[in-house]
C-alpha cells in the first residue's frame, strides 16, 4: 500500500521569516505521515529555517536542487551530502524549470539521482512533456525516455524508494490542469516502464505524483485516480490554508 505524498514546491519564492510563519501556521493541521505525507521543498536559502520551524511536526522537508558531487570547487552548487546531515528527507531533481533555464540533460539527472541515493536523500524526480510534443501525440515516448535515461543503473530497490512526478510542462503555472484522464493515463504508463525495466513489486511501490495546477478544487479527483499517489505543487502552496487543503484532500 502505498503512502500519498503531497509535495509543495516553493521555487524561487519565500525567506527564512516567511519560512517560520508559514509552518508555524501549519504544522499542527497536517495529516499523520502515515496516512498523507506532507512536505515542503523549499530555497537552499530556507532549508535550515524549514528545518528548524518543522522540528517535531509531521513536515517532511525536501530541497529544490543539488548538485551530483559532495563537495569541491563547484561554486554555487548544494551538496546532497550537506543535505542529509541537515536532516532533509527528499531533494526535487530534473524539473523541467532546471531542464529548460539550467539545461540540465538527463544524464546530469541520472547523477544527481546516484548522489542522493548514495547520501540516503530521496529524489523526486520530474518528468513531463511539452506543448509541442503532447500536440504531436508524442508524450508517452517523450516521458518513457526520460525516465529511461533518469533511471539507468539504479537498484530496484533504490526505484522502489524513489518518488516520480509527472508534470506536463504545459499544466505547470498555467492554470491548465491536465484533465484527471490525462493524469492518469501518463502515471500509469510511467508505472508499467518501471515494471518492464525491473518488476511487479518496484511498479507497485514506486510513488508517482501528478504536478500542474493542483488546486484544492480538483485536489481529489486527482487523488483519486489509482495510479497517482500524490501532487508535487507549486502556486498552491505557498499559502498555509491552501497547502492544509491540499494535505487534508481526505478529510
Ligand atoms: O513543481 C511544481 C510544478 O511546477 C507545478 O506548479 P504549479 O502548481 O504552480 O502549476
Amino acid at each position: 500500500m502505498r503512502t500519498p505524498i503531497i509535495a509543495g514546491n516553493w521555487k524561487l519564492h519565500m525567506n527564512p521569516e516567511q519560512t517560520a510563519e508559514f509552518v508555524a501556521a501549519v504544522k499542527d493541521k497536517l495529516p499523520e505521515s502515515s496516512k498523507v505525507e506532507s512536505a515542503i521543498c523549499a530555497p537552499a536559502v530556507d532549508l535550515d529555517a524549514l528545518r528548524k520551524a518543522a522540528e517535531g511536526s509531521n513536515l517532511h522537508i525536501g530541497a529544490e536542487n543539488a548538485y551530483f558531487e559532495e563537495e569541491g570547487a563547484f561554486t554555487g552548487e548544494t551538496s546532497p551530502k550537506v543535505l542529509k546531515e541537515m536532516g532533509i528527507n527528499y531533494c526535487i531533481i530534473g524539473h523541467s524549470e532546471r531542464r529548460g533555464y539550467f539545461h540540465e540533460t538527463d544524464e546530469d539527472i541520472n547523477k544527481k539521482a546516484k548522489a542522493l541515493f548514495a547520501n540516503g536523500v530521496t529524489p523526486i524526480l520530474c518528468c513531463g512533456e511539452s506543448l509541442e510534443t503532447r500536440e504531436a501525440n508524442k508524450q508517452e515516448e517523450w516521458v518513457v525516455g526520460q525516465i529511461k535515461a533518469d533511471l539507468e543503473g539504479l537498484s530496484a530497490d533504490q526505484v522502489a524508494s524513489l518518488v516520480i512526478a509527472y508534470e506536463p510542462i504545459w499544466a505547470i503555472g498555467t492554470g491548465k490542469t491536465a484533465t484527471a484522464e490525462q493524469a492518469e493515463e501518463m502515471c500509469k504508463t510511467i508505472r508499467e516502464t518501471i515494471k518492464d525495466l525491473y518488476n511487479e513489486e518496484t511498479a507497485e511501490n514506486v510513488r508517482i505524483q501528478y504536478g500542474g495546477s493542483v488546486k484544492p478544487a480538483n485536489v481529489k479527483e486527482i487523488m483519486a485516480k489509482p495510479n497517482i499517489d500524490g501532487g508535487l505543487i507549486g502556486g498552491a502552496a505557498l499559502e498555509p490554508e491552501s497547502f492544509l487543503a491540499l494535505v487534508n484532500y481526505q478529510d
